[in-house]
């Protein structure tokens, strides 16, 4: 048995936990797969290098409204996925090494425990003073008749295709399912999205993810209230049987994408041999300042939060830092407000109350919302589509959600993600600093104005 200081499980958030203010502890990561986790590897960074490039194609082909005439000869997917992965693939052997030639043992394979505080690794059993568990989360299966026996991808291994498939039947209508759906239909598979809810997006603002559905409406076949039945192989290809309100259908495709949420790896480390409790929806069970049951164990990112958001997880990850240095002096995120962003077409981003939230919690609210069209940078753009919309308190005149869904979405919404995080009220905001024209954010600065 070989004791440490201190021992990380998972190297995606975990990596970002050691820095030089523990550099002097005796120190041992476990990680079975590659450094850099979910996020680098499989999801936001690689995602959105293939969203950038759809964005480009989508915008060649939308150039003909500006008097443009361009058309797009191809997509060279291959080239494209070699070089989102030709960059992110190198860099999990220099991570191992930095750590190693820093003095930290790794081990790459799976660490489980096998009584509180005792992990097996591969042979080796380590005990630490303190854990930190940062293991993640994975795609959801569903319970579908047949899935089993079909060749099907998840976001894990959709980016990695040899070729952009005819058509994909996409199972889900969340964050990835909108992501995925957009990259792939800009490079000219014919998307069908099957959603068991009656829009897309529906944790959304409603009126959000109304226009969304609207306009992926517009671009792939959107079936909603729609659930799937039973999934066979097809050929090459998979036929899903779906059942909506026009009664069953037999949707052909070449290849089939599940995304229907995603379950934190708390089997994978044997949580209950290791003493730790779950809370109610399976993740580890931790207070406010990331403090398991199992005193000297502490939790962070997916396996831990609810929001599977990678600045959740870094925020997380500085605290945990902080606080197992620092036992006396314990901080929490619980004021601190939680924002995101899908990275679509249009893009999406929010934070805070949604409307049908606010109602249905009896919250009073004052709400405002200004078409990116009202300002001279939407006219620039000759968009009739995109829309802030801001809620307000209407006693304390403090911001208490905002929605945007538009162009830059996610970096429009950040003075009021700032505003909310200080509890600065609108008439500050709108008032005290100044907008520059004619930039979208006077779309900001107008929905402030409305309230
Ligand atoms: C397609 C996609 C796109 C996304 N885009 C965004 C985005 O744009 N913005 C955003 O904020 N978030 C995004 N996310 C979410 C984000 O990726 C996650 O919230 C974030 O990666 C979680 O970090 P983590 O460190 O908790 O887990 P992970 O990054 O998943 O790291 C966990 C690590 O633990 C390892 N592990 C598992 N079990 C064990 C074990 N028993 N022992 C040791 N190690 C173990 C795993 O191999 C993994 O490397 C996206 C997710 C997906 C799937
Ligand atoms: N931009 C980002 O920040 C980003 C991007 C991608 C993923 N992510 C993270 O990854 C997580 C997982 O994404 P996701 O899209 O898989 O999940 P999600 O939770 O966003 O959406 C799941 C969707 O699947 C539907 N669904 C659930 N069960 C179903 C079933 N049996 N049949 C049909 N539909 C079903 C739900 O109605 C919902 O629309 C997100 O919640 C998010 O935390 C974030």
């Amino acid at each position: 048995m070989r004791h440490y200081d201190l021992v990380v499980l998972g190297m995606g958030s975990g990596n970002m936990l050691l820095d030089d203010e523990i550099a002097h502890l005796r120190t041992a990561v476990v990680e079975p797969d590659r450094f850099g986790g979910t996020c680098l590897n499989r999801g936001c960074i690689p995602s959105k290098m293939f969203v950038v490039t759809a964005d480009a194609v989508e915008g060649a082909r939308a150039a003909a409204r500006l008097g443009v005439d361009a058309t797009v000869d191809r997509v060279d997917w291959k080239a494209v996925r070699d070089r989102v992965f030709g960059r992110i693939d190198p860099l999990h052997d220099s991570a191992v090494n930095y750590r190693r030639e820093h003095g930290v043992d790794v081990y790459t394979e799976e660490g489980r425990f096998v009584a509180p505080k005792v992990l097996q690794v591969g042979a080796e059993q380590l005990t630490a003073d303190t854990f930190v568990l940062a293991v993640g989360s994975r795609p959801l299966v569903p319970d579908v008749p047949g899935l089993d026996a079909v060749p099907f991808h998840t976001s894990d291994t959709v980016m990695r295709i040899d070729d952009v498939p005819s058509s994909m039947v996409v199972i889900g209508g969340g964050f990835v399912a909108a992501e995925f759906s957009h990259v792939f239909g800009s490079f000219g598979t014919g998307v069908t999205i099957v959603q068991r809810g009656p829009r897309l997006l529906t944790s959304e603002d409603e009126q959000v993810s109304a226009r969304f559905t609207e306009l992926a409406s517009r671009r792939h076949r959107v079936l909603l209230d729609t659930v799937v039945a039973s999934v066979a192989q097809d050929g090459g290809g998979v036929a899903v049987t779906v059942n909506g309100p026009d009664g069953d259908e037999v949707l052909r495709a070449a290849t089939l994408l599940v995304c229907v949420g995603r379950r934190p790896n708390t089997d994978r480390l044997d949580a209950a041999a290791g003493g730790l409790e779950l809370d109610e929806h399976g993740h580890i069970a931790a207070d406010e300042a990331y403090r398991t049951s199992v005193p000297g164990v502490w939790a962070l990112g997916d396996v831990v939060n609810h929001f599977q958001l990678k600045h959740m997880a870094n925020a997380e990850s500085r605290i945990v830092r902080h606080n197992m240095v620092h036992p006396e002096d314990l901080r929490t995120l619980t004021n601190r407000v939680a924002p995101h962003a899908v990275f679509t077409s249009p893009q999406i981003a929010a934070v805070g109350l949604t409307e049908q939230e606010a109602r249905r919690r009896g919250i009073p609210y004052l709400a405002s919302v200004r078409d990116y069209a009202d300002t001279a940078y939407g006219w620039a753009l000759e968009d009739t589509t995109s829309f802030v919309k801001v809620l307000a308190d209407p006693r304390e005149r403090t911001i208490l959600g905002a929605h945007i869904i538009g162009p830059q979405a996610a970096t429009l919404i950040q003075p009021l993600i700032q505003a909310m995080a200080l509890g600065q009220t609108v008439d500050q905001v709108a008032r005290e600093a100044l907008y520059i024209h004619p930039a979208l954010t006077e779309a900001v600065e107008q929905a402030l104005l409305g309230l």
